[in-house]
């Protein structure tokens, strides 16, 4: 986070000659001019003056306007020195701050970078103008795209929905796991995700509250700012409590919902009873057959049964009323980046172990039902943590059957040698599988420390390999360095990576089994988990992978939400 240094000369210190003063004054701005320069180094932020970037909006001519928010209005624009393509949000007056205020807002604006975020490329704090300048991302937000669909646009697929959903969940990951001091969004819904040609999707408007009017301001922050995203806003918040990373996660939650149902967050078209979106699902939320009925009618039935239950079952955890019941975003992120390779025909055969770090997520399975939950723990093992090393010299290959072919060969080499490793047989899974079922169920003890959700379901690597592209992030990227998360498969990643797998035939559904373990154990472990060994998908590879955590840190954001980074 930066910081403009204060220059204050010592008031008390009164100088006895003009030649001093003179001194003083040229020390002065040169420490000034050596500091600005230090700040420029650091941030890559562009210093625009105000003709500038009325250049490059037409004078803020009205057929640039791209639209008006609660912070101001934003102008599409071409930098005449570049001809790059810019958004150029003018800030309203009212909320006009210090330069200096206003510069170290943004310069730490500035610092924020990540595949999944609109990326800040300047500013203006030109007399009583502040503007702020970020690339122009061309696809229009996802609102627009659910709501109102392109019409030389396919409607958005099932799959695509949930690559999108993992795009947006990545930005949110950084914001509050890798970001320090973490930043809460605070204003996060389908407007402010903007889908770039590819459908990529990059958050817009965070860190602003700061920019905003009337910053601090209680009625201010219940006025405008809550009531335009009402049917987003977490229940804590718009009773005027704090928010935490947790809100964020509900308005994730409402997002996801939207992707699934293709309904708005708060449409009052509706009938009462289904103008508010979470209103209207929680009662389907307890009835799993009713979960098909939900779908966006647009999507004509094409999606996985299994994809789609273990979608609402994250969205219906983000929602909880209760802030400490939401997962953390990292785990939602670890849970979509298998959902996102589903398909329409089956979804991953991959079964990788992820880890959750949040019990909340865990609990909150199993309250959406109670058949999810599994009787016995799945403990990671040693042998488990050292198989989940990364291969950094996995090759990329551009021609996909190459890479499958290859991926596969190396996956059976490394399952025999992990067999022999741990002394296990190929059908070690399988009996675990069926000891568990043996045993019966325990209730839910919301008071147990460590709970585990096995997540079972399939995948073909052809719909890895398609999606490595657009799903890989920096983020995912540093949590294998920095190992703030723990997530036992990264879909950016060479599958090369996976350690512990075995050639299995799959049935074509899916189902989230959520487990009890050890009540002493503080990791929770999601399995994803191949089904059964009927079926005929003769070509289809299972991996089986489990991922201890060990923590190494935490700290607290600036409303008391506690974040844990863990490291694998
Ligand atoms: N970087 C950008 N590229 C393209 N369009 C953008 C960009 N940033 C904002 N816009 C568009 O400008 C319009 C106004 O955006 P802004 O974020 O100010 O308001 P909003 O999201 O509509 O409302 P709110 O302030 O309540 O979030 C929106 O239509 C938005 O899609």
């Amino acid at each position: 986070m930066h910081c403009f240094p204060c220059f204050s000369t010592p008031r008390n210190k009164k100088s006895s000659s003009s030649d001093e003063a003179n001194n003083n004054e040229v020390k002065l701005h040169e420490r000034r001019q050596s500091d600005e320069a230090e700040q420029s180094e650091e941030t890559t932020l562009k210093i625009f003056s105000f003709r500038e970037l009325a250049t490059a909006t037409k004078n803020f001519r009205q057929e640039c306007l791209l639209g008006e928010g609660g912070f101001g209005r934003v102008y599409k624009g071409t930098l005449k020195s570049t001809g790059q393509v810019v958004a150029v949000k003018q800030l309203d007056k009212h909320g006009l701050h210090g330069n200096k205020e206003f510069q170290t807002e943004v310069l730490s604006l500035g610092q924020l970078d990540h595949p999944n975020l609109v990326k800040l490329v300047g500013y203006c704090a030109d007399g009583d103008q502040r503007l702020l300048v970020y690339d122009y991302i061309s696809g229009g937000t996802l609102e627009d795209n659910l709501q109102e669909p392109k019409p030389n646009r396919e409607p958005m697929d099932w799959t695509m929905r949930m690559q999108i959903a993992y795009g947006a969940a990545q930005g949110l990951e950084y914001l509050h796991d890798k970001v320090d001091p973490p930043v809460i969004y605070r204003d996060l819904k389908a407007s402010n995700i903007l889908l770039d040609d590819d459908l990529c999707p990059k958050l817009c408007d965070f860190g602003l509250h700061k920019l905003g009017p009337g910053t601090g301001d209680k009625m201010m922050a219940l006025s405008s700012r809550v009531m335009g995203t009402y049917g987003y806003s977490a229940p804590e918040y718009t009773r005027g409590g704090t928010l935490t990373t947790k809100s964020d996660v509900y308005s994730f939650g409402v997002v996801l919902l939207e992707l699934i149902t293709g309904r708005k967050a708060l449409d009052t078209t509706k009938p009462n009873d289904e103008q508010n979106l979470v209103s209207w699902a929680q009662p389907i939320f307890r009835d799993p057959k009713r979960y098909p009925d939900m779908v966006d009618p647009i999507l004509k039935k094409k999606f996985s049964e299994r994809g789609l239950n273990q979608a609402v079952a994250i969205a219906s955890m983000c929602v909880q009323e209760e802030p400490t019941a939401r997962p953390l975003i990292s785990d939602v992120m670890v849970a979509l980046s298998f959902l996102s390779m589903s398909t329409e025909d089956g979804i991953p055969t991959a079964v990788p172990m992820l880890s959750f770090k949040d019990k909340s997520m865990s609990i909150a399975l199993s309250r959406h039902d109670s058949n999810l939950v599994s009787p016995t723990p799945e403990v990671a093992t040693e042998d488990d943590k050292s198989s989940t090393s990364s291969d950094e010299e996995s090759s990329v290959d551009n021609e996909k059957e190459m890479v499958n072919k290859k991926k596969k060969k190396k996956l059976e080499e490394e399952d025999s040698l992990t067999e022999s490793d741990d002394g296990s047989d190929s059908n070690s899974d399988d009996e675990h599988e069926k000891d568990q079922e043996s045993q019966p169920p325990k209730p839910v003890d919301e008071k147990n420390q460590a709970q585990s959700l096995k997540i079972k379901y399939r995948y073909s690597w052809e719909d890895v390999d398609i999606n490595e592209g657009r799903l890989s992030s920096k983020s995912s990227q540093k949590s294998n360095d920095g190992g703030s998360i723990s997530s036992g498969y990264e879909s950016n990643k060479d599958h090369d990576d996976l350690p512990k797998e075995k050639e299995e035939k799959e049935e074509d559904h899916t189902h989230l089994e959520h487990m009890q373990s050890s009540k002493t154990d503080d990791s929770q472990s999601v399995y994803f988990d191949d089904d059964d060994d009927s079926g005929d998908d003769n070509e289809e590879v299972s991996l089986h992978r489990v991922k201890s955590e060990v923590e190494v840190g935490s700290f607290e954001d600036d409303s008391g939400a506690s974040l844990h980074h863990t490291e694998s």
